[in-house]
């Protein structure tokens, strides 16, 4: 739990700059504590999947987060039984009248097309555009960052000439500066899993948004606008030890031209069980959003933000 102190006392403001957690006694004392409130919109395939990995890492943390299900009514996914979604989750009509602390779009496999070709592009399109007033954070995943920074700052996404495909090493831009990479080592690794990228000189052109991480053989990896209320991610640090090695399979099944993930199999070898090189990392990523970008920056009255 954070530390709660008195706001005065010399200690408060040493440990501010290192960016320790305080929770100051007119916070601590004149509040009621509250469940953090975090919305996901899951536009994976594998929605059951995807909703057990993000649970997972808001799960490391001793914030109370409540957490609300969306799906898009424009598009009837296929591979998620109905049931589920019935039972779980629910469409934009009837999440639009609440506030969330934050909120998390996944990815989804629909890079290769342009965005308005998407069937729920106009739908995703009203989400973002409420979420500058309804939402904290929100955190963009992969496709979801593509789509985000294409909707909020016109930037285009670009076809590689392979997939960007395995475990890539990653280093912080200016470490010791963004709450985000709080207690990372100078070289994490995350799993990228795409057909396109984003360039650093478009996001560059732009003066509201930074590159905060990269990766000199995955590119771009985590974009934020200055305040921390839109971070866009290029990797899936959710991911399962099994979940590139699903992918791999299936492609190699069905005969599509894929290179083996790298850094993933010892030796570069598919029948050996893959190593996991992100878990560390994963956790103190969404430990530190929410923390940091969610918890503390939040306002306790969500009306009023
Ligand atoms: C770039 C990133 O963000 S990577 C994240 C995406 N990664 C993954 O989805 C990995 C797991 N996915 C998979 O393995 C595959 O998509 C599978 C096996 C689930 C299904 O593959 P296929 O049967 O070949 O493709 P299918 O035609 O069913 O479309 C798959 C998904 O693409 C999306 N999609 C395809 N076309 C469209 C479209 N025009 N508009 C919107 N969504 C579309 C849908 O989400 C669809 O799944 P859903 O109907 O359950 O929502
Ligand atoms: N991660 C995705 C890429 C396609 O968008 C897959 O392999 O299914």
């Amino acid at each position: 739990m954070p530390i709660a102190i008195p706001n005065n006392l010399p200690a408060a403001n040493i440990l501010e700059n290192e960016n320790v957690f305080i929770m100051y006694e007119d916070r601590a004392y004149s509040q009621d504590i509250r469940p953090l409130k975090v919305l996901l919109l899951n536009l994976m395939p594998t929605k059951i999947v995807t909703e057990t990995q993000l649970l997972r890492l808001l799960g490391n943390s001793p914030l109370q987060v409540e957490v609300d299900f969306m799906y898009t009514a424009t598009h009837t996914p296929k591979h998620t039984p109905q049931e589920h979604l019935v039972k779980f989750y629910e469409t934009f009509d009837t999440i639009k009248s609440r506030n969330y602390d934050g909120m998390i779009i996944t990815g989804a496999p629909v890079e290769q097309m342009p965005f308005e070709q998407v069937a729920y592009w106009d739908e995703l399109c009203e989400i973002m555009e409420w979420s500058k007033k309804h939402v904290y954070s929100t955190l963009h995943i992969c496709w979801g960052a593509q789509a985000g920074l294409y909707y909020h700052y016109g930037i285009p996404k670009y076809s590689l000439p392979e997939k960007m495909f395995g475990v890539f090493p990653h280093n912080i831009i200016s470490p010791n500066q963004d709450k985000l990479f709080r207690g990372f080592d100078d070289i994490f690794y995350v799993p990228h899993s795409r057909h396109t990228e984003i360039r650093r000189e478009d996001i560059e052109k732009n003066a509201a948004l930074r590159i905060l991480s990269e990766s000199e053989a995955a590119g771009v990896h985590t974009v934020a606008d200055s305040h921390g209320r839109q971070i866009f991610i290029t990797g899936h640090s959710e991911y399962d030890p099994l979940t590139l090695k699903s992918e791999y399979d299936r492609d190699i099944s069905q005969k599509l031209p894929i290179n083996i993930p790298c850094n993933y199999y010892p030796g570069n070898d598919p029948s050996k069980p893959p190593v996991v090189l992100w878990r560390s990392a994963a956790n103190l990523l969404f430990s530190n959003w929410l923390n940091y970008y969610v918890y503390q920056e939040t306002p306790f009255d969500l009306s009023r933000l």
